[in-house]
């Protein structure tokens, strides 16, 4: 998918809602570990009723990983899913890796080729080597972690490095690697003040923006501080919507809660 693709789908949805799926088995309603599949089961589910809210959907590979072959079984029929029935979505991989350059290239292949998500988020620590080989893919996306929604984001990235913080010096960096309009960035909800510094920076790139629902994070200050004139967010609620309810009921209830935000979004959109 291209991000002018990606535009026309944040204006004719009147969303720019990205679901999370951290699909946590202790946390899926009972009956559907009768499943054979029950991951997946709970996977569909949530995207068949909530399809026409959202432009995105981003699987945490954490919560597949941690179950072995079974998990990564269940992220592939997962994509696959998304790509053959909703293939107007925007998909993030949501693996946060990078590493040397042939090794990035493998993650990228498994990423982009094998699993063919629209792009997977990186973390830039390790520089310009490790992010540019996720860069060689036509209309695949590298969303790199700049400014995270958590505490330990204080840690290191808002040290300041050659008189500029160092989430601002990555956001600057990047913007320089080659083929770096394939770079989109992860900026947390939780530090929406910031937002304004980062759009100086990156006026035209697409900001990824988890932390809001579950963590705290103002849909409405993130709005106001992050949008650009072709929006460029794509704010991300996983346990605020998947985990609704944990009964018979949860893909409503996720539906509901999916749409009170897009509606709280087609209203920021009319602002
Ligand atoms: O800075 C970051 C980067 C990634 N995440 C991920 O987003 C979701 C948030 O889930 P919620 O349940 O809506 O809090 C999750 O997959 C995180 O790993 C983030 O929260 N902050």
């Amino acid at each position: 998918m291209t991000q002018k693709e990606l535009s026309q789908q944040i204006k004719l949805k009147k969303s720019f809602l990205c679901v999370g799926l951290d699909i946590d088995l202790e946390k899926i309603p009972p009956h559907l570990l009768q499943e054979e599949d029950p991951m997946f089961a709970f996977a569909k589910a949530i995207i068949d009723t909530t399809h026409d809210l959202c432009v995105a959907y981003k699987p945490n590979t954490a919560f597949f990983e941690a179950y072995g072959v079974k998990g990564w079984q269940s992220l592939e029929k997962t994509i696959q899913y998304l790509n053959k029935n909703y293939p107007d979505h925007f998909t993030i991989a949501d693996a946060k890796r990078g590493d040397i350059g042939n090794t990035s290239t493998r993650y990228a292949k498994a990423f982009f080729e094998d699993l063919n998500f629209d792009s997977v988020t990186i973390a830039p620590y390790m520089g310009k080597d490790s992010v540019e080989p996720f860069l060689e893919f036509e209309d695949k996306f590298a969303i790199l972690l700049a400014l995270t929604s958590n505490a330990g984001a204080f840690d290191f990235q808002t040290k300041t490095i050659d008189r500029l913080p160092l989430y601002q010096q990555v956001l600057k960096t990047t913007s320089q690697y080659k083929n770096s309009e394939r770079l989109m960035y992860v900026v947390g909800a939780t530090k929406a003040e910031y937002l304004q510094d980062i759009r100086k920076i990156v006026p035209d790139s697409f900001l990824l923006v988890p932390g809001v629902g579950a963590q705290g994070g103002s849909l409405e200050e993130v709005y106001k501080y992050g949008a650009n004139d072709q929006v460029g967010l794509l704010v991300n609620s996983s346990r605020g919507i998947i985990y609704a309810s944990q009964q018979e009921d949860f893909a409503e209830a996720a539906r509901a809660k999916a749409m009170q935000m897009q509606v709280e979004m087609a209203t920021l959109l009319r602002l």
